[in-house]
């Protein structure tokens, strides 16, 4: 499974101090009190200032904690490609790792998709791609320097969960995927469906959207890319961005060698 990320169901993320709710109307005698910020521009941006960071319109800015190795390291996963096992029944859970599977996507398991991408970039380049126009920068590479650098306007960073096990919930017998009881399916999107689930740490509902990385691969949107490589970027950006108008990323689950993969919202 390539699990992306849970963002509580249907609950807006909470605010931070000087945020406040978008306002489409706002009566300008109540203007939300909104301590100066050295981020804050004045004027027209001003008015912009309470419903989110300035991150998301473009004023970005540092923060000072740095993505942290281990399961949360709020950085690009880098196995999210490795092939995964058998699916499961509804392909809403990890069936578990496959030893006999030991190819990888695209026939090279050393390095991991983006540093693929990245190289990938740098031959086009150097070939000239066969016109006189200079190189430009790709999205993919945009996103991945301001995250090592340290740019983001979220505080907290999404989980990285590597490890994913599957069990029954002892009271009810619905399936697990780790502390998330199975409770339905919701939706569907373009490239798989999206479960409700109850995390029992915490009591709440989330949103978990179940993918299909075989599925992705083989899915092509442009010439040069194919629907893996839409939803990585996706990813990638929404672990960057906080904004109430944006659902929130908190776990994204990827199994190395899983054939699946989730983001919970
Ligand atoms: N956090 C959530 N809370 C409640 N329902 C959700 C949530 N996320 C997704 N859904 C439901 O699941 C459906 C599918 O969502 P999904 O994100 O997969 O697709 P999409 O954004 O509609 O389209 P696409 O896959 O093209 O991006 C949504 O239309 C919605 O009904």
């Amino acid at each position: 499974f390539l699990v992306f990320g849970f963002f509580p169901l249907a609950s807006p993320s909470p605010l931070r101090p000087g945020q406040a709710r978008v306002s489409f109307a706002p009566d300008p005698r109540r203007r939300p009190s909104v301590k100066p910020h050295p981020f804050r521009p004045s004027g027209m941006a001003a008015d912009m200032a309470g419903c989110c960071c300035f991150s998301c319109f473009g004023f970005l800015r540092k923060l000072h904690h740095r993505p942290a190795a281990g399961d949360s390291d709020g950085a690009p996963s880098k196995d999210l490609l490795l092939p995964l096992p058998r699916s499961s029944d509804d392909g809403s859970f990890y069936a578990g790792d496959d030893p006999d599977n030991s190819s990888s996507f695209l026939g090279d398991e050393s390095r991991s998709f983006y540093e693929r991408e990245e190289e990938d970039y740098l031959l086009r380049q150097s070939d000239g791609d066969g016109d006189d126009e200079p190189p430009r920068k790709r999205s993919e590479d945009i996103i991945l320097s301001r995250a090592r650098n340290g740019f983001a306007c979220r505080d907290s960073l999404v989980r990285d969960t590597r490890k994913l096990f599957r069990s029954e919930d002892e009271t009810t017998g619905c399936k697990m995927i780790n502390q998330y009881v199975h409770l339905g399916k919701i939706g569907a999107g373009s490239y798989g469906k999206v479960v409700k689930y109850r995390n029992i740490k915490d009591g709440r509902l989330y949103a978990i959207k179940v993918l299909s990385k075989h599925y992705m691969l083989k899915v092509r949107v442009v010439r040069s890319e194919t629907a893996m490589t839409d939803v990585l970027r996706e990813v990638s950006l929404m672990k960057m961005l906080d904004h109430p108008n944006i659902v929130n990323l908190i776990e994204f689950l990827s199994m190395l060698r899983g054939k699946w993969c989730a983001i919970t919202v």
